[in-house]
């Protein structure tokens, strides 16, 4: 038996061993199943299996390349570049490419991230003249994405009488027309949206049963990693590949499924048995990666569901340290304590700040943590906000890219076409926008031929656009024979985007530079690691792909020391030594939004296992009693789920009843309380200790205001902010400016928040980050 087959126990030897046929493991957190598809891999390969003919899919990027380079290791070469894996969107990206032009498709084709999708969607509204209160963009737009994830096309809506009912009583009865609209318009603009990459792949391989039979035959093995959470879309496109072979290899836990919300369906791992003849069932029980207190907890939280396998966890580790459970008074105090604790675990045990994580339930609660971790000075870093490459210099250069590449991309031009100023108004775009919709056209094509359709267009203006289109054809040429670094250093001086931000002069601009040098460095990087891959060169179209699909975690440099921030969705997969799980709280975790059936309640809690499931050494559940929510300071009850563990494998650090409205200290938490006396109780409602006033804790919370030095945070009276600027809101999140009204100190503005939907904010108390 070769090494490194050793390095897995028994029960994980059987399905790295069965070469061939259809097989499923099911297996709870940290018991090996991302190390079974790894492993299965490179034991394929030494069995001369060309790793062309591997595909395997995974759920981040970022989790193919670690599993790319332990491959190698493993191996010992560096064959294993050659296997096709990915997530299913990037890995069908890039098969589309291929295959656009049977599509109708041009293989330059865009990728519209959310943001584009959205704007596209809005215009459509407002060219209907439709309500927007009651066609809300989001709405819309998730409606559309949840129809292509069932493959329900416009052709197929139209044709089910059920669907338009339910939209018809959801009083958007045409949403019909929107999705055709929004169809064409991406169309036209050669463009694919995020869901289009799997809904065009579906088509690809139905409507085509040749090019259905060629990745048939070159995808022998078919490998998937956390299967619970595919949607029909992408088992629809496993099982087809699949079907001629029937090597496949699926994994996944019943227990982790979390994406219902975005279509993701259990059933997949429940009805695998049906899809293929003779399918082998595999089980996994002994977890590596906790204690024995996180595993045991885990496991008393996740038998409260009723819709699950019945799995069987343990481990063989330590039995560990019991989950710490804190209260605070205040969501401000929550991030002190998770940034003493930080800092006092650091000092006592000699970790790492990279050994530890910060989860949540929603992004907005980040803000708390990071203002406290800055004033530890422990550097931290947040995954799933905003990604380098959505801040605004940075897609600025971007979206000149994309047009340079697509010059149809409808909102890339958008973007550009008066950036830096060249003096082209809204009215000149809006009447090509109009002209481009009547003549079935891109934007583009109809500043082209700007002379021979009467727009009413005076000549200045003309010549600043037929510039325009001659500056970006000129662009064109330079990438013909350039790789992705010359061509993007080229158009950041060209385009004058560099010389706009020098002039710029402030911190702010100096700041944007830097972020476009880092760009143009990191492309430098890209182009060098492609020249290295037989079939790449460090082209502009390799890397657009690349960052179209970038997630945050994707961009993770691997020396990183940092304290990682994000929400339990994101944390899928991973581990950490410390893991805190930050506002256990009813309403918040488990979310309000999503508690009106045991069903919600139930992914609620699969949610829940998973937080906890991360934690290798120590795990810590913090609650606050106050928070500001909906732009109200509401009293929080402890979370029902830590209740749900059963007592013995918890310690608590405070009290509950006694000493329930009492502010606490920052620091001295540990040495306040008497810990044996602590129990969790449910107050009782009458006898409860009744707890300060609204305006007494609005009083507290004045004292200690939460500002920060380092950022570029400001009150706003005079600052850039327009009609559909990004900002961010401490309390509320990201938001977008809806209406701007009253000068001075008395600015206000209706921001269209993600947390909290529309709110009016005077913008002198306001404290905004200026996202884009
Ligand atoms: N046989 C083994 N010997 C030593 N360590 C192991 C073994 N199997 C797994 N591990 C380690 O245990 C940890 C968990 O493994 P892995 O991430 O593969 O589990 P998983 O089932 O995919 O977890 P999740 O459900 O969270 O995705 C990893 O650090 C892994 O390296
Ligand atoms: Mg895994």
């Amino acid at each position: 038996m070769q090494e490194y087959l050793k390095q897995l126990n028994e029960a994980q030897l059987a399905p790295v061993l069965q070469k061939d046929g259809a097989m499923i493991v099911i297996a709870g957190a940290g018991s090996g199943k991302t190390r079974v598809l790894t492993y299965r891999i490179a034991y394929l390969m030494s069995q001369g299996v060309d790793p062309f003919s591997i595909l395997s899919l995974t759920f981040t990027n970022k989790a193919a390349r670690e599993m790319k380079k332990r491959i190698s290791e493993i191996v010992g070469s560096s064959e294993a570049k050659n296997l096709w894996m990915g997530t299913f969107h990037s890995v069908f990206a890039k098969i589309l490419r291929f295959e656009a032009d049977k599509l109708g498709y041009p293989n330059n084709f865009t990728i519209y991230d959310t943001q584009d999708s959205q704007s596209v969607i809005r215009s459509i509204i407002k060219d209907m003249q439709l309500d927007k209160d009651i066609y809300k963009y989001k709405k819309v737009y998730s409606r559309i994405s949840s129809y292509k994830n069932s493959l329900i096309t416009v052709k197929a809506y139209n044709s089910n009488p059920e669907l338009m009912e339910a939209d018809a009583m959801a009083k958007i009865p045409r949403l019909g027309e929107i999705y055709k609209a929004y169809v064409d318009r991406c169309f036209k603009a050669g463009a694919m949206d995020f869901d289009d990459l799997l809904l065009k792949t579906n088509e690809l391989l139905t409507r085509f049963p040749e090019v259905l039979a060629k990745y048939q035959n070159r995808f022998r093995y078919i490998l998937v990693d956390e299967y619970q959470d595919t949607n029909h879309s992408q088992y629809l496109i496993v099982r087809a590949l699949s079907d001629k072979f029937q090597n496949i290899c699926v994994v996944g836990d019943d227990a982790q499924s979390i994406y219902a919300f975005r279509g993701a369906n259990i059933n997949n791992i429940f009805n695998f048995q049906k899809d293929y003849d003779d399918v082998k069932t595999f089980r996994l029980e002994q977890n590596y990666r906790s204690t024995k207190n996180i595993v045991n907890a885990a496991n008393s939280i996740i038998e409260k569901n009723k819709t699950r396998l019945d799995k069987v966890v343990w481990t063989a580790n330590d039995e560990g340290a019991k989950i710490k459970v804190n209260r605070t008074m205040t969501d401000g105090d929550e991030g002190r304590f998770v940034a003493s604790t930080i800092f006092e675990t650091k000092m006592n045990e000699q970790a790492h700040n990279g050994e530890f994580a910060i989860l949540y339930r929603t992004n907005a609660q980040s803000r708390a943590m990071e203002d406290a971790l800055r004033k530890k000075d422990i550097p931290y870093r947040i995954y799933g906000g905003l990604s380098f490459y959505q801040r605004k210099e940075i897609k600025d250069v971007l979206y000149y890219l994309r047009l340079v590449l697509n010059p149809k991309d409808e909102e890339a031009l958008k973007r550009v076409i008066n950036y830096p100023a060249r003096g082209i108004g809204s009215t000149t775009i809006d009447k090509i926008v109009v002209a481009a919709n009547h003549y079935g056209r891109s934007m583009f094509e109809v500043i082209q031929n700007i002379d021979k359709i009467d727009l009413k267009i005076n000549s200045g203006t003309k010549t600043k656009l037929k510039n325009f289109v001659t500056m970006i054809q000129s662009f064109q040429i330079v990438n013909a024979n350039q790789d992705a670094f010359s061509i993007t250093e080229h158009v950041t001086k060209k385009t004058g985007i560099f010389q706009e931000l020098k002039k710029d002069g402030t911190p702010e601009g100096l700041a944007r530079i830097e972020n476009i040098e880092e760009l143009l460095n990191g492309m430098r990087d890209f182009v060098e690691e492609q020249k290295e891959l037989a079939d790449a060169n460090g082209s502009l179209a390799e890397f657009m792909e690349d960052v179209a699909l970038a997630t945050d975690l994707d961009n993770e440099k691997g020396d990183d020391d940092k304290v990682a921030l994000m929400t339990v969705h994101l944390a899928k997969g991973l581990e950490f030594p410390y893991v805190f799980v930050v506002g256990m709280e009813e309403d918040l975790f488990p979310s309000g939004m999503s508690m009106s059936t045991r069903s919600e309640l139930e992914e609620e809690r699969r949610l829940f296992y998973v937080a906890l499931t991360r934690a290798e050494k120590q795990a810590y559940l913090t609650y606050t009693q106050s928070r500001y929510r909906w732009g109200k300071l509401i009293d929080a009850e402890p979370s029902r789920f830590i209740e749900e563990i059963e007592p013995k494998y918890l310690e608590y650090l405070t009290p509950i009843t006694e000493h329930r409205y009492k502010p606490l200290l920052d620091v001295d938490i540990f040495d306040d309380v008497d810990k044996s006396k602590l129990r969790l109780r449910k107050p009782v409602s009458g006898s409860a200790p009744k707890g300060p006033s609204q305006e007494q804790l609005r009083k507290l919370r004045r004292l200690k205001p939460v500002t920060s030095d380092t950022d570029k945070n400001f009150n706003a009276a005079d600052a850039n902010l327009n009609v559909g600027t990004l900002v961010e809101h401490v309390r509320f999140g990201k938001g977008r400016i809806a209406k701007i009204e009253g000068v001075g100190a008395d600015t206000k503005a209706e921001i269209d928040f993600e947390n909290g939907g529309l709110k009016k904010l005077l913008l002198r108390f306001a404290k905004l980050n200026v996202l884009e």
